[in-house]
């Protein structure tokens, strides 16, 4: 028995589904509408234009009370096209050629014109093909409910080549046919078009874009870009310069940011395909580096999505955004050979984001070497600056550790590049490939107690007494007591620990913090011999000299931990509770000190 034949079905597409998937996930905006009309009127000039260089081509928009039309000279299109192109979803004339020909326009997809639609309840097109010169005016009239008519018009119905589309908006979509929205949404997207576009008779085109316009001088271009840039996105840039990469058919201008952005925040650039806006949003154009950077190109290379909002992520789009990334970094190199005092104001602002290219790249931190700002021990101050003075290039790597040593590192004539903040401890790194010979070494708070001079045995002997007393003082605090002679002689004591030491303290810290059962967890992770740290008490001191004279057990610990809270402080270290309570007590106690009344003596 043969299974019975079932002929093939087609799929049916109900439109309103269509139109609502359109609108409200393809689309970002009903606006878009106008852009489709815009693209599809540009496509028809440039398919006329083809066969018949000489042809008139104009685009001309008239709105009025809830309507639209949008008159084209292009191909137009005879009766088997509307047939064909207009009523098949997804089929488009533009992807028939081969793909040079296709190349020359900006619709692909052949679902443009239902964006109409997301606006629009009927849409009616008037048609005379210029290709088929003896084809009569033909009309296709469709509906939102997947309903058209086609019928032929009588010759003088339109006696021209091209197309007109007529939009009667739906229910609560009025206002996008409103005069005043759709000049403005023809300016948005087609204010580079190279052809002739007009709202009534107000043409929408500002042609030669900023960037091609000729001027008497590079102040005048300076004034003219900057002022492109405030009107476009309402900044005044710090610098603009020129994007040209022939290769990728791309030309347009970069504007740099007045003021500082977070390196998270991606860029929103304008991407212009044949002069049409295709998104005003884009954040793939440019490196994630060139976050300082905001860009208006126009290319005619890339290719847009189907939603024609964003760019399609293939070998072009990477290969263009790796020659926008070169020419930043070039503009970057110029204002370093030409213009310094730009170059510094740039920096001021954006040193970030230059910090992370030059991670990655030699070249550039080679180039900006004498420009980026560090924090050193000599101050802030360029690396370069900073190798030249010192032999070896000592550098911490977090703030808390320069903050300990720093002091104490530079009395020594040892200089320390603070690389706790963001990038910087990379940098120096790098440094010796940038900077042949540069001898670079981390410096950590165990080579500087290395270096701290030790105090003589006999001395050391006869304050055995006082830093018992220290030591007992400090030992509920986790804290060791070590003395040491070091400059400068105004420092009394530094707190210091290892990195060990440091991340048992935040583990201590939380368990003090933690409830019950977290705090049990956190106390079975504690180490057999926690790390402790150290207060370095300097005998060159002379407070610290006299404390260690005192005979007084009471008033010497009481001293002791004044100095440990001090010290605390000056590392800028946060505080637990019992430090809190420490630094509480001893002040109390120091001051009850302080104003005790003289004792009356003894016989009066
Ligand atoms: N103004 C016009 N003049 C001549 N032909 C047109 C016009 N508008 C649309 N067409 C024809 O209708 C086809 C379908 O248009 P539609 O806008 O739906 O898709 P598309 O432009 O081809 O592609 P995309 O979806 O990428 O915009 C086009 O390929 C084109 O052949």
């Amino acid at each position: 028995m043969t299974a019975e034949e079932i002929p093939p079905h087609t799929f049916q597409v109900d439109l309103r589904g269509l139109v609502d998937l359109l609108s409200h996930h393809l689309y970002s905006s009903p606006r878009v509408y106008l852009r489709e009309l815009l693209q599809n009127a540009v496509d028809a000039l440039t398919a006329r234009r083809a066969v018949q260089p000489d042809a008139p081509a104009t685009v001309r928009l008239h709105a009025s009370a809830g309507a639209l039309r949008v008159e084209d000279s292009g191909i137009g299109l005879t009766e088997a096209d509307l047939h064909s192109l207009l009523a098949t979803i997804g089929r488009s004339s533009k992807r028939d050629g081969l793909e040079s020909a296709r190349a020359e326009f900006l619709g692909q997809f052949g679902i443009g014109l239902l964006a109409c639609f997301v606006v629009a309840e009927e849409i009616r097109v008037v048609s005379r093909s210029a290709v088929d010169t003896s084809a009569p005016p033909v009309e296709w009239r469709a509906r939102d409910d997947g309903s058209y008519t086609v019928r032929t018009l009588p010759a003088e119905a339109r006696t021209e080549a091209g197309t007109t589309v007529y939009l009667t908006a739906r229910a609560g979509a009025a206002e996008w046919l409103a005069p005043g929205r759709v000049r403005e949404l023809a300016r948005h997207f087609g204010s580079l078009l190279p052809y002739d576009v007009r709202v009534g008779d107000e043409p929408i085109c500002e042609r030669p874009p900023v960037w091609d316009r000729r001027h008497p001088s590079p102040a005048a271009r300076r004034v003219a870009l900057a002022a492109h840039c405030h009107d476009t996105f309402g900044f005044s840039p710090l610098d603009s310069f020129e994007l040209d990469v022939p290769l990728a058919g791309v030309r347009g201008v970069a504007h740099v940011l007045p003021s500082a952005v977070s390196p998270a925040q991606r860029g929103a650039h304008r991407v212009h395909l044949k002069g049409m806006l295709l998104t005003d949003r884009s954040d793939e154009l440019l490196p994630d580096w060139a976050f300082f950077v905001r860009c208006v190109i126009d290319t005619d290379t890339l290719r847009p999505t189907a939603s024609r909002e964003s760019l399609y992520a293939d070998e072009t789009l990477e290969a263009v955004r790796e020659a926008l990334g070169t020419r930043v970094r070039d503009w970057l190199a110029q204002l370093a050979s030409d213009d310094q005092d730009r170059l510094a104001q740039f920096l001021a602002v954006h040193h970030l984001g230059v910090k992370s290219l030059a991670r990655h790249d030699t070249g550039m931190l080679r180039l900006m070497l004498p420009w980026l700002p560090f924090e050193t021990t000599d101050g802030q101050l360029s690396l370069e600056e900073f190798a030249r003075r010192h032999p070896v290039v000592h550098f911490t790597r977090t703030v808390e550790e320069f903050r300990q040593v720093a002091a104490i590192a530079s009395a020594q004539g040892v200089g320390v590049v603070n690389g706790g903040y963001t990038y910087d401890s990379d940098l120096v790194e790098k440094l010796p490939a940038a900077r042949p010979g540069t001898a670079v070494a981390e410096l950590d708070s165990d080579t500087v107690t290395a270096h701290l001079d030790d105090v003589g045995p006999d001395e050391e002997l006869a304050l055995a007494p006082f830093l018992a007393t220290a030591r007992a003082t400090l030992e509920p605090l986790g804290c060791d007591a070590v003395l040491r002679a070091f400059h400068p002689v105004t420092v009394p004591a530094l707190h210091l620990d290892d990195r060990a030491a440091r991340h048992e303290a935040a583990r201590a810290r939380e368990e003090d913090q933690a409830d019950s059962l977290w705090a049990g967890i956190l106390g079975s992770l504690r180490g057999g011999s926690p790390s402790r740290t150290r207060l370095i008490l300097n005998h060159l001191n002379p407070l610290v000299r006299r404390m260690a004279a005192l005979d007084d057990p009471q008033l010497t610990g009481t001293a002791v931990e004044a100095l440990y809270g001090q010290a605390l402080l000056r590392a800028q270290r946060p505080l637990r509770p019992a430090d809190s309570a420490l630094l509480n007590r001893t002040f109390l106690g120091l001051l009850d000190r302080a104003v005790q009344p003289n004792q009356p003596e003894e016989g009066r």
